[in-house]
């Protein structure tokens, strides 16, 4: 598969232009067709790329974002992604934004996905999809090779899972949740993921499951 791969001279111009990027497809949603929905990673890459977006001028009160994927912890733990999103993404103009919060409260993501699930899905087709990747070309909580990973890659999964393989349990957005968006963005730094973005174009999605996203998304690189 060939990919389609923007390189940029540093992570800086990365955060800045794909900031302006994704604002562009925001506001064509908003002008052309009604309510944007804007789905992210979590992890350490985006947060640079967030703090440029949540400052641009948007309509955002008609914009709904949500995470690809939360780990089963509390809104203050060090390791909840929806804490890292409220400091980098929600914040100045872009704190009208309505949230989906995937973490509940709930004992187990299993218990909480079925609700979660009826209230992604009139946000469904995404309007943009931002991804990150581990290094074990994991993407959203698709791990390879977790158990679970074929139904949260099966057409027919609902839009969210539990999902296993990580260092906590998870709750994610499932493969066909995810490749409904319009516009897909992988996001990655580093040489190292480079080289596994690579291999991951050769590669089934159970062995790495970015490469269930790739033909259809736009690649942006920095070292
Ligand atoms: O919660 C998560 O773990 C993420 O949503 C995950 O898919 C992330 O995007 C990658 O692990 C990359 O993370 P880094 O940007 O920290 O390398």
């Amino acid at each position: 598969m060939t990919l389609d791969v923007i390189t940029y001279p540093d992570a800086e111009m990365m955060a800045l232009s794909l900031a302006d990027r994704i604002a562009g497809e925001l506001r064509q949603q908003l002008d052309a067709v009604g309510p944007a929905s804007l789905c992210v990673p979590g992890g350490s890459t985006p947060g640079p790329m967030f703090r440029a977006l949540s400052g641009l001028a948007l309509d955002w009160g008609r914009v709904t974002v949500l995470l690809n994927d939360e780990r089963w912890v509390p809104g203050d733990h060090p390791r909840s992604n929806s804490a890292m999103l409220r400091k980098t993404l929600l914040t100045g103009p872009a704190a009208a934004a309505d949230y989906i919060d995937l973490y509940t409260g709930d004992p187990t993501p299993e218990g909480a996905a079925p609700g979660l699930s009826q209230r992604v899905a009139p946000h469904l087709p995404l309007t943009v999809l931002v991804l990150g990747m581990g290094d074990d070309m994991h993407t959203a909580s698709l791990f390879p090779r977790a158990p679970g990973l074929d139904e949260l890659l099966s057409p027919d999964a609902p839009p969210v899972m539990a999902a296993k393989g990580g260092d906590e349990p998870r709750i994610t957005l499932t493969a066909p949740a995810l490749q409904s968006a319009l516009h897909i963005h992988v996001m990655i730094a580093g040489e190292k993921k480079r080289a596994a973005l690579d291999a991951a174009s050769k590669a089934d999605p159970m062995q790495a499951p970015i490469a269930a996203f790739l033909r259809d998304a736009v690649i942006h690189y920095a070292d």
